[in-house]
């Protein structure tokens, strides 16, 4: 039927990977520039880790370094949780070789837990973090095999680490959630019909646009329709009928389309459809079917006419859309065959041959 496809959110994925990169690369640095921190705090410590930070860097500069391949670039909240559970690990080994190493490690270590929280952005992966922040520091706990009270304590801070990111990182995914589903319903109201469903007349020559632009594309068929006489069927039944009238005949006409083809209301009782890739001949057999449908289903009118049956009838214009068309042109010369149908009597298709011929292709 008619398509709904979401806007698309450029501007803000690309904030989000400059982001992404910042963090990864400012991450690298802090790990290499605390070698020269150990250094000045414990002095010769850092020529036992050094392998570790450098180790921990090169994971996130990786990281930030793939998010540069468009095919890793929609990966970012995988690829940001593996650089960080790797930094982790490597900050990990690192407590192992220093002097009272765990218990200066902490902050370290709870600063990477909430790093992780940037990058839980589903259950699953808020889980797989948790997970990481947890298992790294008890094997290290397990390598360096200290004093039992330092085991507890180390226990006791991951395991309330380990709760409160859960807490916060639930919340975090909450409110992504809601945002997320706020921003598709705002984008729905702003594309679709009120009335129909169908695609509004703005998205409708926007995605019009995309595709005549998308030169990859062969021919494209467009449809204009308007539905016959209704301004007498206003005047006759009132506007509620009307209303019923535009509704139930976008649904016929949505209900004759190929999944990929796209319909809109371009204006009070005025339709438009899309059919992409489509030749002159199947774009006369969609219309004739578009036609016969509605000619063929008699409204049942609501109050204050129940009872009474209406019969509504369709004229269509076809257009086939040429290498320097856009939608203005083409929709001017579907326009130009939707009057002409108009002419010849209404319930009617008609299309034009070349630029300059037309013909009436089917009447009753
Ligand atoms: N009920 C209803 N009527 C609408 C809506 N939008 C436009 N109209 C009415 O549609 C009618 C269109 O009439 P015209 O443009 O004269 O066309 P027509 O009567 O269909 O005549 P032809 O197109 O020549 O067959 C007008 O009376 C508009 O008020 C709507 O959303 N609901």
């Amino acid at each position: 039927m008619s398509e709904q496809r979401q806007p698309s959110n450029d501007g803000m994925h690309r904030r989000t990977l400059v982001l992404f990169r910042v963090i990864e690369f400012a991450a690298a640095a802090y790990m290499l520039a605390f070698v020269f921190w150990d250094n000045w705090l414990l002095p010769g410590a850092w020529q036992q880790t050094l392998s570790w930070r450098v180790a921990g860097a090169f994971g996130f500069v990786l990281a930030g370094a793939l998010s540069f391949i468009p095919s890793f670039t929609n990966r970012q909240a995988e690829l940001g949780a593996l650089s960080i559970w790797w930094g982790l690990f490597a900050m990990c080994q690192v407590f192992v070789l220093l002097p009272n190493g765990f218990i200066m490690g902490l902050p370290g270590v709870y600063m990477f837990g909430f790093a992780i929280l940037v990058y839980s952005t589903s259950r699953r992966l808020l889980w797989a973090n948790i997970l990481g922040f947890l298992l790294w520091p008890t094997l290290a706990l397990f390598q360096a095999n200290p004093e039992p009270e330092v085991w507890i304590q180390y226990a006791v801070f991951l395991l309330c680490g380990a709760s409160m990111l859960l807490i916060l990182g639930d919340l975090l995914i909450r409110r992504l959630r809601k945002d997320s589903h706020y921003q598709a319903k705002l984008s729905h109201l702003a594309f679709t019909d009120g009335l129909t469903g169908v695609l509004n007349r703005r998205r409708f020559f926007q995605l019009l646009n995309q595709q005549l632009q998308n030169r990859s594309n062969p021919s494209m068929a467009l449809l204009a329709i308007d539905i016959d006489h209704f301004k007498s069927i206003n005047d006759r039944h009132g506007h509620l009928t009307g209303d019923v009238a535009i509704q139930t005949s976008a649904t016929i006409i949505a209900a004759q389309l190929r999944p990929s083809d796209v319909i809109g209301r371009t204006g009070g009782e005025e339709f438009a459809v899309m059919l992409p890739q489509c030749s002159l001949d199947n774009a006369k057999a969609v219309a004739e079917r578009i036609r016969q449908a509605i000619a063929n289903t008699p409204l049942v009118l609501p109050k204050p006419s129940e009872g009474e049956v209406l019969h509504l009838t369709l004229s269509i214009g076809i257009a086939i859309s040429h290498a320097d068309d856009n939608s203005e042109s083409l929709m001017h010369r579907a326009d130009q065959q939707l009057y002409a149908a108009k002419h010849s009597g209404r319930n009617c298709v008609r299309y034009a041959e070349s630029a300059h011929t037309e013909t009436l292709f089917s009447e009753t």
